[in-house]
């Protein structure tokens, strides 16, 4: 079984206005509600895959309990730990440019930490374990180590989809999958990229210091796949960006779709980017049927 783990979940307002003008009253042109958070997200490409898993992570209020429902009319697995306050609403912003912003979430006691440690107790190395997003400030900043380590003590595999120093902590625990976008590689190792030359040099990096697969990803430039003996490159696929949010879950999802269902490295890493592109030019999250539409597009170059 797969288990995503969103430790802060999201219900996603996505905003249309004309022309944002700051401190004036704007009107949107069109508004869109989804269950979100990088966790879900994965879980609810996963079904669209046709692959089942189960999420995992925090939830509360009447915001949860949107959440809730959209998953069960889904059909997808849910175990949250419920808790006091309401799952933030994390606000889109689409006027040419995307302007995002993300609320906070509610405040979570050492119990409901502890509740989860708990859930993943019952992990076996046929799983999986996607932890993707954030850290609410009110869980011990090493949450996503304890998980780990329960992942490890099963023998199930870690796919990590995180940033900043959370980021560097985990990689030390060498996890199966890490899916970075090229700016917070840069971050990781404190550089900047001025070619993908330089992406390539410390993609392979992540992979010798023990990352067992690691896709780079770069918007609309496509994506690097590497581990330790290959180095793989895809451009994405050329389409209308609708909705980018949830691109870089959705190539986790792809990624581990294709991959659990036993293809080869180069055609998980090519369903990967065919997924988040399929989703970048979609309101919502990506279909089946566009991304094998898609994937015609991708051809997978190895260096
Ligand atoms: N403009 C675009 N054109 C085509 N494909 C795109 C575009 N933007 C994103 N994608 C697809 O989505 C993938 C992931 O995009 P990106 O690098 O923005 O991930 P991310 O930063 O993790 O995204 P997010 O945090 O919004 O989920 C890319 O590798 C590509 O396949
Ligand atoms: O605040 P975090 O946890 O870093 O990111 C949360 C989020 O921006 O990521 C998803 C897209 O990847 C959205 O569904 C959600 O709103």
């Amino acid at each position: 079984m797969i288990y995503t783990c969103t430790l802060n979940p999201s219900v996603d307002y996505i905003v249309h206005v004309d022309e944002l003008r700051l401190g004036e009253l704007n009107r949107a042109v069109k508004t869109l509600t989804f269950p979100g958070g990088k966790g879900i997200n994965v879980s609810r490409v996963l079904k669209r895959l046709g692959v089942e898993s189960t999420a995992l992570g925090f939830i509360g209020g009447f915001t949860g309990s949107f959440i809730i429902e959209q998953l069960q009319n889904e059909n997808i697995a849910c175990d949250f730990v419920e808790v006091p306050g309401n799952t933030r609403i994390n606000v889109k912003l689409k006027s040419g440019t995307e302007t995002e912003i993300n609320g906070q979430g509610p405040m979570m006691e050492p119990e409901h930490e502890e509740a989860l440690i708990k859930k993943l107790q019952a992990l076996t190395e046929n799983d999986v374990v996607v932890l993707a997003g954030s850290v609410p400030s009110s869980l011990s900043p090493d949450v996503y180590e304890k998980i780990i380590d329960e992942a490890k003590k099963a023998k199930a595999k870690v796919v990590v989809d995180t940033s900043g120093p959370v980021l560097k902590q985990l990689l030390a625990r060498k996890p199966f999958l890490a899916k970075p976008n090229h700016k917070e590689l840069a971050e990781l190792f404190e550089t900047s990229f001025h070619s993908q030359d330089e992406i390539m040099v410390y993609g392979r990096r992540l992979a010798e210091l023990g990352v067992e697969n690691v896709i780079v990803s770069m918007a609309g430039n496509g994506a690097f796949y590497f581990n330790k003996e290959i180095t793989l490159f895809a451009e994405a696929p050329k389409g209308t960006v609708k909705n980018s949010v949830g691109a870089g879950d959705s190539m986790v999802a792809g990624f581990l779709a294709a991959y659990t269902s036993g293809k080869s490295l180069e055609e998980a890493f090519a369903y990967s980017v065919a997924s988040g592109s399929a989703t970048a030019f979609s309101e919502d999250l990506c279909t089946k049927d566009y991304v094998e539409q898609l994937i015609r597009e991708v051809n997978v170059i190895c260096f």
